[in-house]
């Protein structure tokens, strides 16, 4: 039976004595019921049990081994029950693999016009058709476990940006208190796992407490919540210079909305294994390709008659098959190929990204090749 497992402690010696200046980077690998994770690690978003424009075996051949779901999207459409009574979510979108569901707060934050933040939980009105819903530490955790998530996250709020000391403080003690309930709701199994999100904002000292506080409950691995939402790389990093010293060295440490390439890189040198963004697939969407030239706008009219292709050594079928001029053309006209072809290409130069970091951490060198 395989279960979300520790670091190889011989691997992460290699890697500790490799090279001081990133001594916190590590490679690694989790073991869950659904299969590996080679960490760092790319997570591409799936938000309503479809990686938009991608079909799932496309995803595989980037090179992806996990994919997230949103539990909030989920809960309101096609439902929670409805999807375990057709066979979970790993059938229902034909993807076998490990699947991570967020536990939903931040979307009812981001999503929701009408809610109410209690005790017990979130109470908010559907932005689909206004009905009702509640979600809590009880009932995200059901719903994750009704979808059939390999990684459950923990019911937290996460705590805006800027906050006062005081507002960061209370949000966290929440989260902690959710964070209790949220254990106590989760059904564990062997390879299935929960992971903590720990808060507390800018203050160190509140992001220490609310590390202890769920290193208490013993989950599986933890998050680094209330980042990315507007602080700034600077300041980013700056919290992530010392918090993910605070989590188990041994347990997969996971940085939630990161990041463009330089905020990968920057975070994986501070010890973070795991990573989800949109940014390659709704850019990719919106005409951004990532490549090594830098990001190409392919809407820009200087590629109406490009003959050649975004990368010329890149294995994506936007590369091997067509130009930049082609992409140019159905990207402007809205053509459905334009939005599958840009997100193949971008989810390939992530995941391209994070397997040459892990090469780079594995043989011992610095990598700062990108930034
Ligand atoms: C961008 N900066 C960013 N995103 C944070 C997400 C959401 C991640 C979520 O971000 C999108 O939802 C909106 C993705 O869907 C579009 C979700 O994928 C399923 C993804 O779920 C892991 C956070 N989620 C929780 N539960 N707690 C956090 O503190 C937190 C912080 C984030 N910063």
């Amino acid at each position: 039976e395989v279960s979300i497992t520790k670091f190889p402690a011989d691997e992460r010696k290699i890697i500790a004595k490799a090279h001081d200046k990133y001594k916190k980077a590590r490679a690694g690998i989790i073991n869950t019921r659904h299969g590996q994770i080679h960490t760092p690690a790319f997570m591409p978003v799936g938000t309503k049990g479809t990686v938009k424009a991608m079909l799932p075996e496309s995803v595989q051949t980037t090179g992806a081994d996990i994919i997230l779901g949103n539990t909030y999207h989920l809960m309101l459409q096609p439902g929670a029950k409805r999807v375990f009574k057709l066979g979970g979510l790993h059938k229902f979108m034909n993807w076998s693999k490990p699947l991570l569901t967020d536990s939903g707060g931040f979307q009812v934050m981001s999503l929701s016009k009408l809610r109410k933040i209690t005790e017990e939980g979130v109470i908010f009105n559907s932005h689909i058709d206004g009905s009702k819903f509640m979600l809590s530490p009880e009932s995200s955790t059901e719903i994750q476990y009704l979808l059939g998530s390999t990684i459950t996250m923990a019911f937290d709020e996460c705590t805006p940006y800027p906050s006062t000391y005081e507002q960061a403080k209370s949000s966290m003690e929440l989260t902690s208190r959710w964070a209790k309930r949220s254990r106590k709701a989760f059904y564990s199994r062997d390879g299935y796992g929960q992971f903590g999100i720990i808060q507390g904002s800018i203050y160190n000292d509140l992001r220490l407490k609310s590390a202890l506080d769920l290193i208490e409950l013993d989950f599986e691995g933890y998050a680094i919540g209330g980042l990315a939402v507007g602080e700034g790389q600077e300041l980013m990093f700056k919290v992530l210079d010392y918090a993910p010293d605070l989590l188990p060295i041994n347990k997969p440490r996971y940085l939630m909305g990161v990041g463009k390439p330089a905020d990968i890189i920057g975070a994986v040198q501070r010890g973070i294994d795991m990573f989800d963004c949109v940014i390659p697939t709704r850019s990719g969407r919106n005409g951004q390709a990532f490549t090594k030239y830098g990001v190409v706008n392919i809407r820009n009219s200087k590629y109406k008659e490009d003959n050649t292709p975004l990368e010329e050594d890149c294995l994506c079928p936007a590369c091997k098959n067509y130009t930049k001029a082609y992409l140019h053309y159905l990207v402007k006209v809205k053509e459905i190929l334009g939005a599958m072809l840009m997100t193949w290409h971008n989810l390939m130069y992530f995941q391209k990204l994070m397997l040459r970091i892990r090469e780079y951490i594995a043989q011992g060198k610095d990598f700062d090749f990108i930034s």
